[in-house]
């Protein structure tokens, strides 16, 4: 079987992404990578850091040529680590449009990025939330959220929205799409012929029978119970978000759906920030991101820790693999 080929965006320039790529770089991968970015953000990242500076060569350059093939994506400025500089937001996003666009044509199997900031890219006057949704604006197709760990995984209802709109967000056909999404993606993606989803309430104590919300008796029960209708849907809940973590519930199931970001994202981030990555369920083909974001404090000291963003290459590769094999089969 060949070799995936990856598209790996380093992310935010200022940000600890450009360094965790050069020791990416440095590794043997059961796949090849393809860089989406700025060249001389990178070897400035791997001189700053102490690291060898990798021999970048063009991504069209002949086959046999030595060096790690880069898809020039240039800054308008140099970065100054710890310092996002707005006037770098069209470069970070021109970067991940190409390596998106490079895995919708085929070019590459899979797509692996670093940590965006958001505040820098709004400030450079391009509305963005996440790469989540820019990537499902970009595919056309409605997609999931989800990180994982060894230990949980943990999907997400609604994404990059204030806590005041979460509640007005969450609607039947919203939740609708997400398991759907979500159930797919297990099934496909992840080996669960069956996939057992524990679906959390959005109040205290999922509502306590309506005393503290209605959404669980309303809408999300009435929802549950359909789907479990149909074939292969194991729905458990709606359940009190605040029990369904415990150890020994958790081990029945292979997801967790939560209703918004910070009623999952602290369980995992708790339960193993280095190891965990970030996927996005839904898209043509796999992407997977580190689960940390900019780490500025920690930019340019060569410090930061790269497992997060090795265990997303390993992962976008599995997933990649998975992919290929089904297509032949
Ligand atoms: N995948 C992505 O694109 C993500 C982007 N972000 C963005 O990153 C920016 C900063 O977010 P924060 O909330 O400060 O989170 P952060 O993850 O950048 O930092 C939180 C803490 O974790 C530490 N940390 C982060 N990555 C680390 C690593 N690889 N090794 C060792 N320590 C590490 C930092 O030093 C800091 O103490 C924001 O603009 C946010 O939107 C946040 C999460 C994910
Ligand atoms: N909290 C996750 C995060 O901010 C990264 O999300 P995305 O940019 O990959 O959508």
């Amino acid at each position: 079987m060949r070799r995936p080929r990856l598209a790996l965006v380093p992310g935010e320039p200022a940000g600890v992404g450009p360094e965790l790529c050069i020791a990416a770089l440095a590794r043997d991968w059961d796949a090849d990578l393809v860089v989406y970015g700025d060249g001389d953000t990178l070897r400035r990242a791997a001189e700053t850091t102490g690291q060898p500076i990798p021999r970048l060569i063009p991504h069209d350059a002949p086959a046999d040529a030595p060096g790690v093939r880069l898809v020039e994506c240039r800054n308008a400025r140099p970065a100054r680590f710890g310092e996002p500089d707005p006037a770098n937001a069209t470069a970070v996003i021109d970067a991940l449009t190409a390596a998106a666009d490079a895995c919708r044509s085929g070019a590459c199997d899979g797509l692996v990025t670093g940590p965006v900031h958001k505040a820098a890219i709004n400030d450079g006057g391009i509305p963005y939330t996440g790469t989540t949704e820019l990537l499902a604006r970009h595919a056309g197709c409605d997609v999931v959220m989800m990180l994982a760990n060894d230990i949980v995984r943990v999907a997400l209802a609604t994404t990059h929205l204030p806590l005041r709109d979460v509640a007005d967000a969450i609607d039947a056909p919203l939740l609708e799409r997400v398991l759907r999404t979500l159930h797919d993606a297990l099934r496909r993606d992840f080996g669960h012929p069956q996939p057992v989803i524990a679906v959390l309430g959005l109040n205290p104590h999922a509502g306590e029978d309506g005393h503290l919300g209605r959404e669980e008796l309303d809408l999300i029960a009435p929802l549950l119970e359909r789907l479990r209708a149909e074939d292969g849907f194991d729905l458990r809940g709606p359940l009190p978000a605040d029990t369904a973590f415990l150890p020994a519930r958790l081990a029945r199931f292979d997801a967790v759906l939560a209703m918004y970001h910070d009623q999952g994202m602290p369980v995992l981030k708790y339960s193993g920030f280095e190891q965990a990555v970030n996927l996005t369920l839904g898209l043509p083909y796999p992407r997977v991101a580190v689960d940390h974001g900019t780490a500025l404090d920690l930019a340019g000291r060569g410090v930061a820790d790269p497992s997060s963003l090795f265990a997303a290459i390993t992962s976008c590769a599995q997933l990649a693999r998975r992919r290929t094999a089904d297509v032949r089969a």
